[in-house]
């Protein structure tokens, strides 16, 4: 029997459960894998699959909360098939995006829940070359705003012969939060990160690609994290299948949430990716006779003149508005957490409290 302490349940989730839902029979359990509608928990009978309770969940129903990895959920177990999900914990912690399939309609779109439950929210820089600040600052925010404790680790110290210079840096614009110039080739600094490293905590990474996450992890686990993270098993036709748990326990006993979604919230860069990729759009705009020009019907639109005659293509257009969108929705959170985190008892209220919305302030 496995206890699912050691996937981190404790007191805050165990005391919502009622008397009734334990007399019936419903145990706790934490999803460790969404596929689309199909979901694998872990619970006290170990990994199963697991499916919604239809009635619960469906529209109008009682439970609009869907789970997202790293939930604990409610289920009745069954020893001969799936198990059924009644309904998920609240949360003690998330990190959310707008779900993709909404996004051309900002105002019905909807959050998407990519991790949940976690202790840690590690952050992640190379300190190589596009060591950037301004972006650490919006990862701080969103990590704060998560309710997740964050912790700044710059990747690579090898690459970087001034590395403390970068650390105190850091430490300026995010004076309580831990601060760690590590190596993962190297070795250097990876036992100052012992102290985050406990059985039963959860930890996820917040960071772009490359930055060395797969390496740390894998230090960590001293062993390849493919053969601790892979799935082997037959799907309906009885082919083999593999799939990858997004949420595993390394054996010093740490867990660790790898989501899809997670890894697209750390490319999510706001302003600067922007500005990059699309400066000759920027151009555009900044040509429109109004300065708050909509770009649909007004005269003398420098965007619909470029798109009548060709220089711009529709798609790129529709890209750029896309990204625009989904960049003012996290600017308005980043900020948000900025004034919050000005205010370093509110960030820690906050912090305890991941209920508190940014768009209800
Ligand atoms: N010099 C140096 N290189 C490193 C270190 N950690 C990782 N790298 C290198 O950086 C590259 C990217 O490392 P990964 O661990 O795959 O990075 P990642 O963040 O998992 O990247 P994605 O899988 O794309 O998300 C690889 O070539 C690594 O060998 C380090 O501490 N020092
Ligand atoms: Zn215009």
């Amino acid at each position: 029997m496995i206890n699912l302490k050691e996937y981190g349940f404790y007191d805050y989730f165990e005391k919502q459960i009622n008397s009734e839902e334990k007399e019936e029979g419903i145990i706790p359990a934490r999803v460790v894998s969404v596929q689309k509608e199909s979901y694998k928990i872990v619970s006290e009978y170990g990994e199963n699959n697991a499916k919604l309770k239809g009635s619960n969940f469906y529209q109008d129903s009682k439970y609009q909360i869907y789970p997202a990895v790293g939930d604990f959920v409610l289920i009745k177990p069954n020893s001969m098939g799936d198990d059924i999900i009644y309904r998920v914990l609240n949360r003690q912690s998330y990190f959310s995006r707008l779900n993709p399939t909404l996004r051309n309609n900002i105002a019905s779109a909807s959050e998407q829940i990519v991790a949940a439950n976690f202790d840690y929210v590690f952050i992640m820089a190379s300190l190589n070359h596009d060591f950037n600040i301004r972006r650490l600052e919006r990862y701080l925010a969103a990590a704060w705003q998560s309710g997740g404790t964050p912790v700044v680790l710059l990747t690579k110290a090898d690459l970087c012969n001034n590395y403390e210079d970068m650390v105190y840096q850091v430490k300026e614009i995010a004076p309580a939060v831990e601060v760690l110039a590590i190596s993962a080739l190297t070795g250097l600094g990876m036992e100052d990160l012992n102290r985050f490293l406990k059985p039963c905590k959860t930890l996820v990474f917040l960071g772009s690609s490359g930055i060395g996450k797969s390496s740390l992890v894998n230090a960590l686990a001293k062993e390849q994290l493919m053969k601790v993270n892979i799935i082997r098993e037959e799907d309906s036709k009885g082919h083999h299948t593999t799939t990858y748990r997004q949420l595993f326990k390394l054996e010093n006993g740490v867990l660790i949430i790898d989501t899809p979604g997670m890894r697209e919230l750390g490319m999510w860069d706001v302003e600067v990716g922007l500005g990059e990729t699309f400066s000759d759009i920027e151009e555009l705009t900044n040509q429109c006779r109004f300065h708050d020009c909509s770009h649909k019907a007004e005269p003398g639109c420098a965007v619909k003149e470029a798109l009548e005659n060709g220089t711009l293509t529709t798609e790129r257009w529709k890209s750029y508005e896309k990204l625009l969108k989904e960049s003012k929705y996290s600017a308005k959170k980043a900020d948000f957490m900025k004034r919050m985190s000005k205010n370093n008892k509110n960030a820690m209220k906050l912090q305890h409290n991941p209920k508190i919305k940014y768009d209800g302030e």
